[in-house]
């Protein structure tokens, strides 16, 4: 039936061709007065004869050949119609190499209805002559054709949907990236404020990550509400982006929980390095650059940048104990103070975080992360600026469930209620459970993997009793030591 019908659309079209063709040679004999008599009478008669509009998107526009983003959308659109109704498809490898393609065939139909109304999509080429000077030989388009009845609900609404389908079906299958700013990734000054990509296939996922439930289902229904949300915050007239600040201790899953949260909305990632950015104008640089959809992701905050110049001797060695590759950030408002590395500024970034670049567009994230949550500037985790919290703990026993699923395959164990027990009673992070857990050897079995847990858990439990003790003695040391001292000066 559809095919019938496109059939007698094309002759019609080519017979309205001919005939415009002809009129065009004669219409140059006529006298004027004739001439436009004809002309209106030619014109109501086509219009009469042919009621279907056209509506070509071609693939490539003006001199340099641009692909067009209309045609790439419909093509997203129809393709993914094509694949679910069609026995007749194209398959081809994505420009990636890494997943196929399905593809209309060329001068294949694909009949859409949209609110009751029906229209037709062709695929169709132009093949240019041999001898034409362009760089390819023939030149794709898709063509819509509907009746001029429903002109206004096809140019509006139907058009609009397509759009937006097409762009959220590109966006879904679309190779993501990780950028990084990293010095040294460029031996050239030009190039040392640009972003080097490799492609981002990071397996984390919301359900492979050991955290609470409900905690997890409250991050997962932010982002979508985030993402969903292009209207509201026009509306508000906001910048589209939201702030994340990740904080616990190391190997607690910071940069993983970043990783799910790109996966699941299908984000390019920008791991920014502040101590490679030499200023402000650099940082504001580099955040032009970034995707429409994108992460930007600030790792240990505390320590990328010293925004001071100061440091407090005091809790250098604490620092040390924990990661030595902590600087401070201390919380002197938003002074312009240099650090001895770079003249990047802690107001230059809450400027970046404020979204002065918000005339960019796009959805956007920024995740901030730390080991040290009360060592940052109140400033710059304010509400507005990191919008939530989360805070990322050690294993407790539902995260240890997890775990066991994701790496042994087990929902129960005779050895889990030990477990239950050692996690309750001792520290341990997600981490340090995931090394125990993974299989070191291809014979490995499940309770090698669990006892080896389960040691672990009881020598740190030791280690936590020597610890607290080897305290309490030398805090007991110290208050007989003081008592001396006072009946010291006493006598
Ligand atoms: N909550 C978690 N769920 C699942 N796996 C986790 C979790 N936390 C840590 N892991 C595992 O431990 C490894 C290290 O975690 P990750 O790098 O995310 O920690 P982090 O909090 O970013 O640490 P750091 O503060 O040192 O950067 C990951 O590769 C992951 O396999
Ligand atoms: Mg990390």
């Amino acid at each position: 039936m559809a095919r019938n019908m496109i059939h007698t659309l094309a002759t019609m079209s080519s017979t309205i061709e001919s005939f415009m063709y002809v009129w065009s040679i004669v219409r140059n004999h006529l006298p004027y007065e004739l001439r436009d008599f004809f002309q209106n009478f030619i014109l109501t008669l086509m219009s009469f004869l042919n009621p279907y509009i056209q509506i070509s998107f071609h693939e490539l526009l003006g001199e340099r050949l641009r692909t067009s983003r209309a045609y790439l959308a419909v093509e997203a659109y129809l393709n993914s119609k094509k694949s679910k109704t069609s026995k007749r498809l194209n398959a081809e490898l994505g420009k990636d190499s890494s997943n196929l393609v399905l593809t209309m065939d060329e001068y294949d139909r694909l009949t859409d209805e949209f609110r009751g109304v029906k229209v037709w999509w062709v695929l169709c080429k132009v093949v240019l002559s041999k001898r034409s000077s362009y760089p390819v030989q023939e030149k794709k388009y898709y063509k819509l054709i509907f009746h001029k009845r429903y002109r206004e609900t096809i140019t509006g609404s139907y058009l609009e949907h397509v759009m937006r389908e097409g762009k959220e079906i590109r966006a879904r299958h679309r190779q993501r990236r990780l950028y990084t700013n990293s010095a040294g990734n460029h031996l050239s000054p030009y190039y040392q404020c640009m972003w080097s990509d490799i492609v981002f296939e990071h397996p984390a996922t919301f359900e492979t990550m050991a955290m609470d439930l409900e905690k997890k289902q409250e991050i997962i229904e932010d982002l979508f509400t985030f993402s969903k949300s292009q209207d509201f915050y026009a509306r508000i007239g906001k910048a589209w982006k939201r702030g994340y600040l990740l904080y616990g201790p190391p190997g607690t899953g910071k940069s993983t929980l970043i990783a799910a949260m790109a996966n699941l909305l299908c984000y390019d990632v920008y791991d920014l390095e502040l101590t490679a950015v030499k200023d402000n104008t650099e940082l504001r640089k580099l955040l032009i650059e970034t995707s429409r959809k994108s992460i930007i992701v600030i790792e240990d905050i505390d320590c990328s940048l010293d925004l001071t110049g100061k440091r407090k001797k005091a809790d250098k060695s604490s620092d040390n104990e924990t990661k030595n590759k902590h600087k401070e950030v201390s919380g002197k408002g938003l002074k312009e103070e240099k650090s001895t590395r770079s003249n990047l500024t802690l107001s230059g970034l809450l400027n970046f975080i404020d979204g002065l670049w918000s005339a960019c567009g796009g959805e956007r994230l920024i995740v901030l992360t730390t080991n040290h949550v009360e060592k940052l500037d109140p400033a710059l985790i304010r509400s507005g600026r990191m919008d939530k919290h989360i805070e990322l703990s050690y294993c407790n026993f539902n995260g240890f469930k997890v775990l066991a699923k994701n790496y042994l395959n087990l929902e129960s164990h005779r050895m889990f209620d030990r477990i239950q027990q050692l996690l309750e009673e001792t520290k341990i992070t997600p981490a340090d459970v995931a090394e125990n857990l993974m299989p070191k050897t291809f014979s490995d079995e499940a309770d090698k993997c669990l006892s080896s847990l389960i040691e672990a858990m009881e020598r740190a439990k030791e280690a936590d009793v020597a610890k607290k003790l080897k305290e309490s003695i030398s805090i007991e040391r110290d208050t007989s030591q003081n008592g001396d001292d006072k009946e010291t000066s006493k006598t």
